[in-house]
């Protein structure tokens, strides 16, 4: 049987049970949020996997293809901390590779992670080593946050807004997956995102309480706002922002760098959702409204009903 990987974690937390009344989220949002005497932990877990996440013959055309890995790893997790407006701070490595393996890959790969842990002052306090037919690189991230927001506080009239500029790291991915590098700075977005830590603090020091990263897709990710907050969201797609890159490679169609946009994932930007009163210190922050809350089910893009379309594990195809 093929499996989807919704319905696949939808299934298994069915199965388990939350017995601590501290734990006020569990399953479903980017991180669980455990409150913590007068502050909030959050936790979270994201895995690399070869051939899923990233193909080792990359390291034959990107110099330094471990280090990008090291650096990623930590990012992904960093970026669900960020979404519930939390800052990291101590985290879990689980290593496991080849039985035979080039040492120096290893120091490459420690090299990014390390150099990322300092960048956002992450304590590495543990892990586990074991072999294993496919590299797979695991992150166990705790971060904390004197409040937080979750994917399920949308209403009806809030505006929603992302920051930076979304669709660059699939277009990044395509071109490493054909080997035919045009415009390096995309492939540089996919192997070295930036996580929103400042800005997911800030938007929520401002008062916003809805938010989520895009890791699947824009359109995926807003998918999941609106089915967790029963609402529904309409997108105007002519205020996606787009990186100049991008449009570089489409050769200035705007409607096929929308597609990127739309479905392709790893950008790890944050979604906001807030109340209108909120917009001025929102767009100081660097967030680009892109759509309205409304009533109802479903995303809409320039009034029309998109599919849930995103990267599914098991599911396939995006
Ligand atoms: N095998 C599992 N068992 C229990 N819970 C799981 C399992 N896999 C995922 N989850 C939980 O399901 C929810 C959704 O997981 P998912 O990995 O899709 O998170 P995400 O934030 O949407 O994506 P990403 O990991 O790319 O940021 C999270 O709360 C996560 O902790
Ligand atoms: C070789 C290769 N093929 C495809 C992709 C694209 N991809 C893999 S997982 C994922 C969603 C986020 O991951 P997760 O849901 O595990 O957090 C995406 C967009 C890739 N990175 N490498
Ligand atoms: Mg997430």
């Amino acid at each position: 049987m093929k499996l989807d990987e919704f319905s696949l974690i939808s299934f298994l937390s069915r199965k388990l049970s939350i017995f601590q009344p501290e734990v006020l989220i569990g399953i479903g949002d980017d991180t669980a949020v455990v409150k913590n005497g007068n502050k909030y932990s959050f936790y979270t877990t994201d895995v690399l996997v070869e051939n899923v996440h990233f193909l080792d013959n990359w390291k034959s055309n990107v110099p330094d293809f471990y280090y990008f890995l090291g650096r990623k790893l930590i990012t992904i997790s960093a970026s669900d901390v960020a979404s519930m407006g939390g800052m990291p701070v101590y985290g879990l490595i689980n290593l496991l590779i080849p039985e035979v393996y080039d040492l120096k890959e290893l120091e490459e790969f420690y090299e990014g992670v390390s150099e990322l842990c300092n960048e956002l002052r992450i304590s590495v306090i543990g892990g586990d080593t074991s072999k294993s037919s496919a590299k797979t690189f695991s992150f166990f991230l705790i971060g904390e946050g004197k409040k937080f927001m979750l994917r399920s506080n949308a209403k009806p009239g809030d505006l929603v807004a992302v920051t930076g500029t979304l669709g660059d790291s699939a277009a990044g991915l395509e071109q490493l997956l054909k080997k035919e590098i045009k415009v390096f700075p995309l492939v540089e977005r996919f192997l070295n995102p930036t996580s929103r830590v400042r800005e997911g603090v800030e938007v929520s020091n401002l008062g916003v309480i809805t938010c989520t990263d895009v890791s699947d897709s824009l359109v995926f990710n807003l998918y999941t706002i609106a089915e967790s907050s029963g609402i529904a969201i309409k997108v105007d797609s002519k205020n996606i922002p787009l990186s100049p890159h991008l449009l570089t490679y489409t050769t200035g169609s705007r409607e096929k760098a929308l597609r990127y946009a739309l479905y392709g994932g790893e950008d790890y930007e944050l979604i906001v959702t807030f109340e209108e009163s909120l917009l001025s210190g929102v767009e100081s922050l660097g967030f680009t409204v892109i759509g309205e809350v409304v009533e109802g089910e479903g995303v809409f893009v320039d009034n029309k009903k998109v599919e849930k379309k995103g990267y599914n594990h098991f599911g396939g195809e995006r």
